[in-house]
């Protein structure tokens, strides 16, 4: 593996999620795999867990660690070509990734969408051009479309949790204040729909909230949410701004959160969110504080899942 951008740069889904568990186990098993290599760690926009995590996945490997906040700690970048730069950006992408490149052996970035104009933000220029200019190897911490490091530890929670070889998991939108990148069900449906995931994926959104079908393709998607919690063994709550009206909010709908009432419908299911979440809006106390709620365990996995991609991408190019 070269890059990590989406489920579609892993040759074996399996093998990855085996290799999760086994460093969960043993968290120092491969710890002289990064011995003298540095990994940045660009951030364009806030983040807790991926940060933290993925520092930890590094530090397993005995990887140095640097991270950069743009625009704060550094110049504001020019993504766009051909532009004039009399404006408030100082410095291009172009330059800024080829030199992060000199001092880093791997780069992380995170950059979320702007919401404003679909084909921008599907063209999924920053992490694109920091593959292109960089020359080392490139790890999505959540880019405009997908959130990859997330989806492998949502989907090394359902291993852990399953009771029934083939469960069913049900993504389902919730209301929320603030327009949201599509970029966690993107993902959380590319992966979940991978045949090694091995669940029957069901999507609820209000009407309207309609993912790219590249992402959703083989889910049965309902706009009906009490039908789609109906039996189901996982609830994966998100809020996504649409995709069809880009980057609207078109629903306010607060029946949408997920309540004790809502859990009731479901096989027992183990409540999901990749975190931050807005108590009371997407998810009530009642639900987020139960025994059902594995939300802590699914953010504690996002070290073995930076730590199985570190690992993948070390042993693979150097
Ligand atoms: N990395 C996990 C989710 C990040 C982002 N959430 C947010 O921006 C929530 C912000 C708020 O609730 O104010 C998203 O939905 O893609
Ligand atoms: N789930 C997740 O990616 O959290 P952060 O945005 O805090 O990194």
């Amino acid at each position: 593996m070269r890059n990590f951008t989406s489920v579609h740069d892993v040759d074996d889904v399996t093998a990855l999620v085996n290799l999760a568990l086994e460093l969960k186990q043993d968290p120092l098993k491969y710890a002289n795999i990064g011995r003298n290599k540095t990994l940045g760690l660009i951030f364009f926009n806030p983040s807790l867990r991926t940060r933290l995590s993925t520092q930890k996945a590094a530090h397993n490997l005995t990887l140095r660690v640097m991270d950069m906040n743009v625009g704060q700690d550094s110049w504001n970048l020019e993504i766009r070509d051909n532009v004039v730069m009399d404006g408030d950006t100082s410095e291009h992408i172009k330059e800024a990734a080829a030199v992060i490149g000199q001092y880093c052996d791997i780069i992380g970035i995170r950059s979320f969408p702007s919401l404003n104009d679909k084909d921008t933000d599907y063209k999924e220029e920053v992490i694109q051009k920091f593959i292109t200019y960089s020359g080392v190897p490139v790890v999505s911490l959540e880019s405009a479309t997908r959130h990859p490091l997330q989806s492998l530890a949502d989907l090394i929670t359902i291993n852990e949790l399953k009771k029934t070889a083939r469960p069913k998991v049900v993504l389902t939108w919730a209301a929320h204040p603030k327009a949201l990148p599509q970029a966690v069900p993107n993902s959380f449906a590319e992966w979940m729909n991978h045949p090694d995931a091995n669940v029957d994926l069901v999507i609820t959104h209000p009407e309207g909230y309609e993912l790219d079908p590249k992402f959703t393709q083989g889910a049965k998607i309902t706009y009906n949410q009490n039908e789609a919690l109906e039996g189901a063994d996982f609830v994966y709550a998100k809020n996504w701004s649409s995709y069809k009206y880009y980057g609207n909010i078109i629903s306010k709908d607060k029946s949408w959160m997920i309540s004790p009432e809502k859990m009731k419908l479901t096989n027992q299911a183990k409540f999901m969110h990749c975190l931050p979440v807005r108590r009371n809006v997407i998810v009530s106390d009642a639900v987020i504080d139960s025994p059902d709620s594995v939300v802590i365990q699914q953010a504690g996995n996002r070290v073995w899942s930076a730590q199985a991609v570190l690992k993948k991408i070390l042993e693979d190019n150097f």
